[in-house]
């Protein structure tokens, strides 16, 4: 059988009728683009081996091979190239962000003089002479700013009423104590302390002043069950704590606790909307946290609107305008308080874009496995949360870049979205197969064709992805789930990876359709072929208050929320082992 042709979908194994073999010279450039796939050049080859005694075809396949895997080869270097640009702007922008606070405290000054006494040190004979004077100086500077520092980051010895303290030594707070290896020492020895009070930007009027004492962010301190004495290393690798923010640098999977250092001041109580019980809740808990606790109360717009058609009583609640006052939020809520299902944790935790306070999530839904809290109690469950010591669940989130194919420039991404359950791929409306190509640290994984994929967290992995079929993990583990939705294909188990790599989809240039990413449920993107989805573990978990800890409330969601492994104990009646 002599191939003389190969335009049909049979002879070419691609069911594009548009695509001529018999005519490479008419319009090659045209045809290579659906030939971007290394494993469709492949078929073809096989096919054209089976039947091709043509000289002139074999070459012409070889040659196609070749070009094949140098387009593939491109695309992967293009992409892997986008992902570090992304990679790089991200630790840029948080660098600048960073430098910025920092300018704003006058650190830089004390950070100056240190660096320059550490050059100092590290010059020659003649130059040390020279700088001998401003050198006794800047030690003095630096001895000073040691012991403010040390005094600040031991509240238990120095600041016995820490609410008299904060107001006292306001200004002598403003510095970062986590370069002082004092602090350490100091601490006790499975602790971590917040070490400064935040406060709204400096003002000079008194009216303001007196504001921003009311508004500064309350201290506390993480502290970890751990038998062994030598955990000092392990903390460290785990939690970096600055400002009062919680940012995870390694993961822990011990319970850890969280215990005021000062009184939080705070409260932002966030609402499943369309609700009465929520509403007529949320109004009794507004007003005992303001006449029993004497809370500063922050809620949502639409929330505050609700409460001031309830009565004028509610005018002291405050609110925020526009987005970026939300970006402004976590530095001056102590605690976030919850009324509503998972849907309002998922709500909360899509708002902040960085650093999120604890979330104290009260149960107002039907399922509930991130909420584990009676509303019905909320009195006592507040009482003690504001008292502290906690047992608090830090769950990790995923950042998502999604790099088109079409950017003209290589750092050209759309703004990382965070999410705390899952980012889905799927095929969206379209009826055909999803093709997506994955790849794990620029390892090839796999090529997932079916209805989709979804990359989870773990406290996602008993939504979608336990729907999907991947294990449900407990919240702590730190890892990725890679858990393919119906996949045509026998063999495809899902996987859970390591929380430190970077998961890459791409949707192949020969793919039938468009794929569509979709974060915890909601903010659909089309992706085309060619556009790909950066997917690695975000620095900002999110903290979330346990009804007993960690472990035990995971358990119990399951048994309670999806009845698992419900069944009746056999009898003690029948037949046994001899
Ligand atoms: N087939 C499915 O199971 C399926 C399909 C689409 C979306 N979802 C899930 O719904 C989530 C969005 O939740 P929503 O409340 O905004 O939408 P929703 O109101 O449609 O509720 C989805 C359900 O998922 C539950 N849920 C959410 N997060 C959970 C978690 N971490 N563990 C266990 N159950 C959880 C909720 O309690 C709710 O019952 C998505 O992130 C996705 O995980 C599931
Ligand atoms: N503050 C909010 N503003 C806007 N939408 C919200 C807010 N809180 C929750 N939602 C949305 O409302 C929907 C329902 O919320 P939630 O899941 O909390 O309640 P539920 O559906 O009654 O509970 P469950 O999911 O347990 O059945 C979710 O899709 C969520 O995204």
């Amino acid at each position: 059988m002599a191939p003389s042709k190969l335009n049909s979908t049979d002879s070419c194994g691609n069911g594009d009728a548009s695509f001529s073999c018999s005519q490479p010279d008419n319009g090659l450039n045209d045809s290579l683009s659906l030939f971007h796939s290394e494993k469709a050049v492949q078929e073809l080859l096989q096919q054209n081996l089976i039947q091709g005694t043509d000289d002139h075809l074999i070459e012409f396949s070889e040659a196609l091979r070749t070009v094949a895997k140098a387009l593939r080869r491109a695309a992967e270097g293009k992409a892997s190239a986008q992902a570090e640009a992304a990679e790089w702007k991200r630790r840029y922008e948080l660098e600048r962000e960073r430098n910025l606070r920092l300018q704003r405290k006058g650190y830089n000054i004390c950070e100056m003089l240190r660096s320059w006494w550490t050059q100092t040190s590290l010059c020659n004979a003649n130059a040390l002479i020279r700088l001998m004077l401003p050198c006794v100086v800047c030690w003095e500077v630096w001895k000073e700013w040691n012991r403010r520092v040390f005094e600040e980051n031991s509240p238990e010895e120095h600041n016995d009423d820490f609410n008299e303290e904060r107001t006292e030594n306001s200004t002598n707070q403003s510095v970062l104590s986590s370069h002082i290896n004092k602090k350490s020492e100091n601490c006790c020895t499975n602790e971590i302390c917040s070490h400064e009070i935040l406060r709204d930007g400096e003002t000079d009027s008194d009216s303001k002043m007196i504001q921003n004492r009311m508004m500064r962010k309350a201290s506390f301190k993480l502290s970890w069950c751990c038998k062994s004495e030598n955990s000092d290393q392990h903390k460290h690798d785990v939690v970096s704590f600055e400002r009062g923010n919680i940012t995870t640098a390694g993961r822990s999977s011990r319970q850890i606790s969280l215990k005021w250092g000062s009184n939080p001041q705070t409260v932002l109580i966030m609402t499943k909307p369309n609700s009465t019980s929520v509403q007529i809740l949320c109004a009794d808990m507004v007003r005992w946290l303001k006449e029993h606790k004497r809370l500063n109360i922050y809620v949502e717009p639409r929330v505050r609107g609700e409460l001031l058609t309830e009565s004028s009583y509610f005018n002291f609640v405050q609110t925020w305008k526009d987005d970026e006052e939300i970006l402004l939020l976590h530095a001056k809520v102590d605690i976030v308080v919850t009324l509503g299902g998972d849907g309002t944790v998922l709500w909360v935790a899509s708002m902040f874009k960085g650093p999120v306070p604890p979330i104290v999530p009260f149960s107002l839904g039907s399922l509930g496995f991130m909420t584990p809290f009676y509303s019905q109690h909320y009195r006592d469950s507040l009482d003690s949360i504001l008292k502290g010591p906690i047992s608090i669940t830090l769950r990790h989130r995923l950042q998502c870049h999604v790099i088109r194919d079409a950017a003209t420039d290589e750092v050209e991404t759309e703004e990382p979205i965070l999410v705390l359950n899952e980012v889905t791929i799927d095929r969206g409306i379209s009826s055909f197969l999803t093709n997506l190509e994955c790849y794990c640290d620029n390892s090839f994984v796999t090529c997932v064709q079916g209805d989709g994929l979804i990359l989870s967290t773990t406290s996602g992995s008993t939504a979608y992805s336990l729907a999907a079929g991947g294990s449900m993990v407990h919240p702590q583990v730190p890892g990725i789930l890679f858990t393919p939705i119906c996949p045509h294909s026998l063999s495809f188990r899902p996987l859970i990876l390591p929380e430190h790599v970077t998961i890459r989809v791409q949707v192949p240039f020969n793919s039938r359709s468009p794929a569509w990413a979709s974060f915890d449920g909601k903010d659909r993107k089309q992706l085309k072929p060619g556009d790909v989805l950066v997917c690695s573990m975000a620095p900002w978990p999110v903290p979330t208050a346990c009804q007993v800890d960690s472990t035990n409330d995971f358990l119990h969601s399951i048994h309670e929320g999806l009845h698992w492994n419900l069944r009746k104990t056999q009898s003690f009646d029948g037949p046994r082992d001899q």
